[in-house]
Parts: structure tokens; C-alpha cells; sequence
């Protein structure tokens, strides 16, 4: 049967590019995903195999990173544009680039402490509640997941054990990002008590997680973890114990020195997986836990 090639493109997609620009103290960030589709003169790599025309996928992930230190990420269209034209004019066999940007707003996380450095990801979290009753007391677990913050410094990981596998060199000023998911148990168990304001307590532990996420200068997010919970429990007597699961969402800063562009702290490759994932609880002295260790299906 004989056959014929149909429309085709090719690219790298999903190029996760964070540029951080470093106004002294008071810090920018841009958070872009960006998908390169390329298509042109590529009959021959998919008749023959012939590679002859085809700028590699990697070389398109790589412009993507380089560009961004070169010319910045003023807006997703002025970045995509200047993308496009790139790719098209510098690649004869290239007629046409398709750029698509998603861009993942942040603002910045109020705070007593110094610097402009701490930001949280718009759109709201999720709010939980998981409620038991057996008839005689009650137990009240509250939570958020969903809440993406980030520290684009103060934030070090250094010291640790090394084995013959390790090869994570040591970091003096890292980005420390984490999307939180909590879980806090209520000390009001029985209808005789006075119940909490249950409104305003939620609002009081977020307030208190960012803040204490923005104000601690981190060496572990084990650290900062321990921060926002005995942040929480000074301030929220209702609450006698919260537990957290923190994903590290792993900030890479990209090797661009073989393009002779060097990266001084500015553009980051966001990995999604693998991450390192920190959990623990923190508890109020004297009392006793009772929210199940793995908290994200509850
Ligand atoms: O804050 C961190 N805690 C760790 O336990 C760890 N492990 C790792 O590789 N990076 C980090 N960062």
C-alpha cells in the first residue's frame, strides 16, 4: 500500500524556564512552559531517516534557556516572538516555529523580614477539612494543599552526609520552592467546649505558614518545615499538632556555558520529578499525634 507523509512538527515541549532578575534585595521572577513545535522541509528524516535537516529537539530546549539570559523574559509574547523568528530565520529548512508559553503568575508574600524574595503562586490553594465524630468527641483535621511558595534566596544545603553515591554539590544560595499540603488537628473535641472561629483560624495558620515559609533563612526545607509548624502552634492555641508534606521542587541552574553566556544565579530549569519529599510533624509539648503519617489522601 503505498503511503504518503502527512503534516508533521517536531520540537521540545514543556521547557520549564524560571528567570530570576536580582534588582538588589527586591527580586522578579518569570515562570514559563514552553513548548517549541518546529516544521518545515522534513520529509527525508521520516522517508529515509536522513537527520540532514532536523535541529535537534535538545538544541531547541537549550535556545529556549539561552535566550532567556540573553534577552530576558520581559512577556511570554515577546520571548515566544523572539523565539519563533529565531528558529525560522537561522534554519533554512525550518518554514514554520508554533511557540506556546504558559506563564505561572506569582505575587509577592507580605512579611515583617528583609528582602523581596519570598513569592507564593497565584490562584488559590485548596482548603480541607475532615471532621469525625463517634457520638461522644469529635476530631477536627483542617488543611490546604496546593500552595506553591517560593524563595528565590536564603535558602543554602550544605553539610550533609556523603556517600559513594552522592554527588549533589554542596549549595550556598539555592531557590527553596515547595508546594505545601498541611494538615491540622483542632484541640476542641466536645460540644461542652467553646468552638474555634473556625474561619479566621484558617486564615491565621496560612498567614502564619507563608510568613514563616518567607522569614526563615533556610539550610534544609526540614528546617523552614519546623518553622511554619511551631509557627502555627505559638500563635493558634486551638491547634495542637500540624503535619506537613513538602515536595522540593528542585530549582536547577543551567550550564550556560557552552553557549559563552554565563549564568549568574538567573535562569533555572524547574524539574517536576523526581523530588525530594519532606514530611514531619510538629506537635504542641504534652500532646499526642494523631494525624496519620500520610496525610495527602486525607
Ligand atoms: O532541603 C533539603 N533537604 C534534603 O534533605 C535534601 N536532599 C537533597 O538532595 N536536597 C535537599 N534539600
Amino acid at each position: 500500500m503505498p503511503t504518503i507523509l502527512g503534516q508533521n512538527q517536531y520540537g521540545k515541549a514543556e521547557n520549564r524556564v524560571v528567570k530570576i532578575t536580582r534588582d538588589g534585595a527586591t527580586h522578579h521572577i518569570k515562570d514559563l512552559n514552553v513548548s517549541v513545535s518546529l516544521s518545515g522541509d522534513m520529509d527525508e528524516v521520516h522517508y529515509s531517516g536522513s537527520n540532514a535537516n532536523v535541529l535537534p529537539t535538545d538544541t531547541t530546549k537549550n535556545t529556549v534557556y539561552a535566550f532567556a539570559k540573553e534577552h530576558g523574559i520581559e512577556s511570554a509574547e515577546q520571548f515566544g516572538i523572539h523565539l519563533a523568528r529565531h528558529f525560522v530565520t537561522s534554519q533554512e529548512p525550518i518554514g514554520t516555529a508554533r511557540i506556546r508559553i504558559e506563564e505561572y503568575a506569582w505575587e509577592r508574600i507580605e512579611h515583617s523580614g528583609k528582602g523581596a524574595h519570598s513569592f507564593v503562586r497565584k490562584g488559590q490553594e485548596t482548603r480541607l477539612t475532615q471532621i469525625t465524630y463517634d457520638g461522644e468527641s469529635w476530631e477536627v483535621v483542617s488543611g490546604l494543599k496546593d500552595l506553591v511558595v517560593m524563595n528565590s534566596t536564603d535558602s543554602e544545603f550544605w553539610g550533609y552526609v556523603k556517600d559513594k553515591y552522592t554527588t549533589l554539590p554542596e549549595a550556598y544560595d539555592r531557590v527553596l520552592a515547595t508546594q505545601v499540603s498541611a494538615r491540622w488537628r483542632f484541640n476542641w473535641s466536645d460540644d461542652a467546649q467553646e468552638m474555634p472561629d473556625w474561619e479566621q483560624s484558617y486564615e491565621q495558620v496560612k498567614k502564619d505558614m507563608l510568613q514563616a515559609f518567607a522569614e526563615t533563612y533556610s539550610l534544609s526545607l526540614q528546617q523552614t518545615l519546623y518553622q511554619m509548624g511551631a509557627r502555627i502552634i505559638d500563635s493558634s492555641g486551638e491547634i495542637d499538632e500540624v503535619r506537613f508534606s513538602l515536595p522540593n521542587k528542585h530549582h536547577f541552574l543551567v550550564d550556560l556555558e557552552p553557549f559563552g553566556l554565563k549564568n549568574d544565579n538567573e535562569v533555572y530549569f524547574a524539574a517536576d520529578r523526581p523530588y525530594g519529599l519532606i514530611e514531619a510533624t510538629v506537635l504542641r509539648d504534652g500532646c499526642e499525634a494523631k494525624i496519620p503519617v500520610d496525610v495527602t489522601n486525607l
